[in-house]
């Protein structure tokens, strides 16, 4: 199955001027085995999921064997179904009770006889596992990384995807585990490859073609041959050279000229016997010359430009903390449906001009409040009527109503802390609250640990929001499920629930031997360098909080 890309372009969820693939032009043949290389924030990933159906491009069109990927923002399942993804980490996915589960989910799209499953597993498990190590009852949470691994890749590998994209398949493995993992894709006797990565030298003997990606554009599309004999192109890309080429550099520096394309040492040594044989037979050997310009100094003089920030994120975090306090302090006072709805208008100007992605985040705290709000409405409005004669249900408008308010505050305060979460970097959240507690302190109330709390929860709302879309396409890849971009089925939801769980609890756990590290326990701040700074825009934003604190005073007296 051939699979082509025309002019495509991805554009960042949340800034449209900010083009994360511009004008992918490419044809990859049935079979072939293609790199995808480029500095880091190229564009590598997002290309990987574009290819796989996971993210919809802004422009252009993606074809397998011709026939258009994406139709009415869904994507054919039965082209999904012959594209197989594997995120960096894979073994980050696993959340069955046991690896036949792992199986057993990846391999349901497919309806597949109970034979014709069993003969994949066994056939993947052949591949991945030679020695059986991995027993189908067996918990993959107890198996050891590295199976955790090959179990991941497996469940994939069992699909028996047309092309098989992998993004950065080396990362955190061992020399022998490279060496397998190397073995696997060789054996492997049908379908095509497209590998993100950044080891060039594990993969460059085995590639068909080689693109490299330079802040999402496509500028080299050859073979790896090609790309070695042109090495500036990597250079350019702020991509570093593979072991041959710098051999070859730093073998012309002593006058000793090889070809810089022999890209094993098995290629590599003949040719360099015979250029020393060369050598030896003619002038004596000259002083080193200069090195070649080093592929760091180039990437960092060609670093992009930072995309422009919205003029929220540019506001003083202290003006934003103090415009939060009397948000949420003239909310909490309000008794009355009309001051609420005038503290509702007032947050909403506050997310007036914020992106996309964020707006479409905080939809996704706001739905399940707002169905929690509705079923305690309900629940605290039931009237249990015990008079003879009537009908024994009822509801308490009265009580309901006061349930209703109660909560429409909460919800008012929780959208308040979601909008200073992502409005204000972290650090300089933590620099505000630190300003804002320097008073209290003064008065010996223990803020330390009040201030280390409230940033560390700050810390993990935008943690959560990442991880749950890295794993929501992460399901998406694996339950192959035909739906319109970012939504998650039901029954993938344990797909997603437990890898997001197991993953926070890492970071926490991470967070904490930090903290123990550098001996952070609550007598001390975060973060002691202060990098604030006051504008005017900041004074009129604390000048208007103000007003909008004394109108809502105003309304609840
Ligand atoms: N949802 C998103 N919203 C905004 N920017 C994004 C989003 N996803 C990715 N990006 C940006 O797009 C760029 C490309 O990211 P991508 O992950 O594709 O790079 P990469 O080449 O795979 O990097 P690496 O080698 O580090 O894995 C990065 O600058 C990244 O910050």
């Amino acid at each position: 199955m051939s699979i082509a890309l025309q002019d495509i372009r991805v554009d960042a969820p949340d800034d449209p001027n900010n083009q994360l693939l511009k004008d992918i032009n490419f044809n990859l043949a049935d079979g072939s085995l293609t790199l995808l290389i480029g500095h880091t924030g190229s564009g590598k990933s997002t290309l990987l999921q574009v290819m796989a159906g996971i993210l919809e491009p802004t422009l252009g069109m993606i074809t397998l064997d011709e026939q258009p990927l994406w139709h009415k923002r869904k994507v054919n399942q039965a082209h999904l179904l012959r594209l197989g993804l594997i995120f960096q980490f894979p073994e980050q996915q696993l959340f069955a009770r046991s690896v036949r589960q792992e199986f057993a989910y990846s391999l349901r799209p497919y309806r597949l006889g109970v034979d014709e499953r069993e003969r994949r597993i066994r056939a993947a498990c052949a591949d991945l596992d030679p020695r059986g190590v991995i027993a189908m009852d067996r918990s993959p949470f107890l198996l050891s990384g590295g199976e955790q691994r090959r179990l991941a890749l497996a469940t994939t590998f069992a699909t028996a995807p047309d092309w098989l994209l992998m993004d950065e398949p080396t990362a955190g493995l061992e020399a022998a585990a490279v060496r397998e993992l190397l073995r696997i894709i060789r054996v492997r006797e049908r379908g095509g490859f497209v590998i993100a990565t950044h080891d060039l030298d594990t993969f460059f003997p085995l590639a068909d073609r080689v693109l490299v990606l330079d802040r999402g554009a496509l500028v080299f599309d050859g073979s790896p041959e090609e790309l070695c004999r042109a090495p500036e192109v990597l250079t350019r890309a702020g991509v570093g050279l593979p072991s041959c080429v710098e051999a070859a550099l730093e073998l012309a520096r002593y006058g000793i000229a090889i070809a810089p394309d022999r890209l094993t040492p098995a290629l590599a040594a003949p040719a360099i016997a015979e250029a020393l044989r060369e050598c030896a037979s003619a002038s004596p050997r000259p002083a080193p010359q200069a090195a070649a310009p080093s592929p760091q100094a180039t990437r960092e003089a060609g670093v992009a430009s930072k995309p422009p920030q919205a003029a929220m994120l540019r506001l003083d975090p202290r003006a934003k903390w103090l415009l939060y306090l009397l948000l949420v302090i003239g909310t909490m006072q309000q008794q009355q449906w009309s001051g609420l709805a005038a503290a509702m208008l007032l947050l909403s100007l506050a997310f007036l001009g914020l992106p996309r992605s964020v707006l479409r985040g905080s939809m996704k705290i706001a739905l399940p409040f707002l169905i929690f709000m509705f079923i305690s409405i309900l629940l605290a409005g039931l009237d249990w009527s015990t008079a003879e004669g009537q009908f024994p249900l009822g509801f308490s408008a009265e009580r309901g109503w006061s349930t209703a308010l109660t909560l429409t505050r909460l919800f008012l305060v929780l959208m308040a802390g979601y909008w200073l979460a992502v409005t204000t970097p972290y650090g300089q959240l933590v620099q505000g609250l630190n300003w804002a507690l320097k008073y209290f302190r003064k008065v010996k109330l223990p803020v330390e640990s009040f201030s280390l709390a409230v940033s560390l929860i700050f810390r993990f709302i935008p943690l959560i929001l990442r991880e749950w879309q890295r794993f929501s396409a992460i399901v998406r890849a694996r339950g192959k499920a035909s739906i319109r971009p970012g939504a998650v089925r039901s029954r993938d939801i344990p797909a997603l629930v437990v890898p997001l769980l197991l993953a926070m609890f890492h970071k926490a756990e991470q967070m904490t031997i930090a903290m123990e590290l550098k001996k952070i326990d609550g007598k001390q701040l975060l973060l002691k360098k202060n990098t604030l700074q006051w504008r005017g825009m900041d004074t009129i934003l604390v000048i208007t909080g103000i007003l909008c604190f004394s109108l809502l005073m105003y309304m609840q007296s």
